[in-house]
């Protein structure tokens, strides 16, 4: 076996050019292609740099001045050469730098420019490259269209100068000059009107500093039109929206809902949203009579669900036994007296559309928390089946009584009062709304005529006496009024026939000083003024219209009292 060669040998064999200096930048190696490119001073150790070939030492200066590695391209007469500059260290510290070179052939330059201008020119986003300092280097194609400009007037200028001849407003190249980090901005292009969204990226050297910035711009001229389009639609879109309200309003105004107060109208403005937001609960809060079961028929009709059914349950006309089962459904055979077939809930019945929960203060605690469950996970079993079926409505509960005091009295569960109260609607009483008596009065009153082919009217001085009234059952007790009016009248004109009604009613409401309705009222009084509706009327309805409250309180009151009809 020949003897080991030496380091020397091997450096003495490699084609490529391998020149060492120390860290004052003297050269301490080299091998004989070292010296062909260096010059002949690189065979002397000590010689100091810059030799022949200044630009040759530059990358290792560069690298002794970093402490890192440095890669640079050189043309050297015919020849260019790839140059690798990096540090030699001893016990971790800098003590020098070496160079390898390797010739690259003259031809793969102009080639591989060649292929850059071409990828450059094909791309369709424009292109600008700038120098560490701002000095245009390159132009594409693209841009040249893009910016209404040729390459050729702007190469070798700063890229200030775009913003001082106003081309454009900002340019994202000086602000990475500034930052060293990518900028992006959507430039507005004085001369051919386009918008383009500019992304300028720093390519940074081995030191940390801006050696080129790459700018791409994309023309959004066309997406930011689609996008002003798209806001203008909204626009239209929800001016519509608001006048389609406005026109629901004006035309179930002129249907069977009154609403001339700015109060009325407010809640029916606050109604038509949570229609069309499809709000999937609501709570009506107000005194007995004052339209919360119309309501919850107007928010069902206004919403997408008015297709879909309505279902009204009057929570205190069901008996506590058969709530669930009522809500629910049942399976067959799952109580005694349950149906052959079984029979479907309440809430599978308004599958789709909307579950009204009247009087909820009475729904027994029993049910409660079976209700709170469905209002969180929409799931409901049968009584006595084992499926859960998933079933979605839109819950409105509506209520007289004070729910907070149930809930502080654990006569109702605070989760489920906290479920039901998402969007919470009150009703004024009729008396804090006085412009709406006019034309509730007038609205019943065409009601009546139509119905019976009569022409009867209110005088001034009715609709006076109207107006000064309190209405404690509200517009309950008004569309009685005037429904009592018009049976007494002999004649065309109502006056008599509204003083008397209003008498009557006053009288309905002894002994208590003022006029209140039955949900008020003492306990006594509140069983001798049913017993009597019970003797003039003959259903729970009508002793509800006699009495000014609503059926279900009456179902309820007649319950508690134990009250029942011959
Ligand atoms: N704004 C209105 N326009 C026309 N009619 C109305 C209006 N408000 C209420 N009414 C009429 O008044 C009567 C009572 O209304 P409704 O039954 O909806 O009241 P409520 O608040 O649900 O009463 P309760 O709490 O006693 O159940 C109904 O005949 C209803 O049509």
């Amino acid at each position: 076996m020949a003897a080991p060669f030496t380091t020397s040998d091997i450096l003495g064999a490699l084609p490529q050019a391998v020149v060492a200096v120390d860290a004052d930048g003297r050269v301490t190696n080299a091998n004989p292609a070292g010296l062909a490119l260096f010059g002949p001073q690189a065979a002397s150790p000590g010689a100091a740099l810059p030799l022949t070939r200044p630009e040759l030492w530059q990358p290792l200066a560069r690298c002794l001045a970093a402490n890192a590695t440095i890669q640079a391209h050189l043309d050297i007469g015919d020849a260019t050469v790839s140059l690798t500059a990096f540090p030699v260290r001893r016990d971790g510290r800098i003590v020098g730098a070496a160079a390898l070179c390797r010739p690259c052939a003259r031809e793969d330059a102009p080639a591989m420019e060649g292929r850059l201008r071409s990828i450059l020119d094909s791309v369709s986003d424009g292109i600008w490259i700038c120098d560490g300092h701002g000095g245009i280097l390159d132009i594409n194609a693209a841009s040249e269209r893009l910016n209404s400009l040729t390459a050729a007037e702007y190469i070798g200028k700063n890229v200030a100068c775009i913003v001082a001849e106003r081309m454009v407003d900002r340019s994202a190249t000086l602000d990475v000059l500034e930052t060293k980090r990518q900028s992006s901005l959507i430039q507005h292009i004085t001369k051919t009107g386009k918008q383009l969204l500019v992304t300028a990226t720093p390519v940074l050297d081995d030191l940390g500093e801006v050696a080129l910035v790459v700018v791409n711009e994309r023309d959004v001229t066309e997406l930011q039109n689609l996008r002003q389009g798209l806001q203008n639609a909204r626009k239209v879109e929800e001016r519509y929206r608001s006048e389609l309200a406005e026109l629901s309003l004006f035309e179930l105004s002129q249907k069977d809902i009154v609403a001339q107060s700015p109060q009325m109208q407010r809640t029916l403005r606050t109604l038509l949203k949570l229609a069309q937001m499809d709000a999937s609960r609501v709570l009506l809060l107000g005194e007995s009579g004052t339209g919360k079961g119309l309501l919850a028929k107007f928010l069902h009709q206004v919403s997408p669900r008015s297709q879909k059914p309505f279902i009204q349950i009057n929570c205190p006309a069901v008996p506590e036994n058969l709530f669930e089962a009522e809500l629910f459904g049942y399976e067959k055979g799952a109580f005694t007296g349950a149906r052959e077939g079984g029979k479907a809930g309440l809430i599978e019945l308004a599958m789709g559309g909307t579950l009204f929960l009247d009087e909820v203060g009475d729904i027994p605690l029993s049910v409660q928390a079976k209700l709170l469950k469905y209002l969180d996970d929409h799931e409901i079993r049968r009584l006595g089946g084992a499926d859960a079926r998933v079933v979605e409505c839109r819950v409105v509960a509506a209520t007289n009584c004070d729910l907070e005091g149930l809930v502080e009295r654990r006569q109702f569960r605070k989760d489920l009062y906290y479920r039901l109260n998402t969007f919470v609607v009150r009703i004024a009483p009729l008396r804090e709304r006085r412009e709406d008596i006019f034309g509730l009065a007038e609205f019943y009153l065409a009601q009546q005529n139509a119905r019976h082919g009569k022409a009867k009217r209110l005088s001034a001085r009715a609709m006076r006496q109207l107006e000064s009234y309190d209405f404690p059952g509200n517009v309950r007790e008004l569309v009685s009024i005037i429904q009592k009016a018009f049976v007494m009248s002999d004649d065309d004109d109502l006056t008599e026939a509204i003083s008397e009604a209003l008498a009557g009613e006053g009288l309905l409401n002894a002994p208590a000083p003022s006029p209140r309705p039955l949900a008020q009222s003492t306990e006594q009084a509140s069983i001798r003024r049913l017993r009597e509706a019970m003797a003039l009327c003959r259903t729970t309805r009508e002793m509800a219209a006699h009495l000014g409250v609503s059926q279900a309180t009456v179902v309820r009151k007649l319950k508690r009292y134990g009250l029942t009809r011959a």
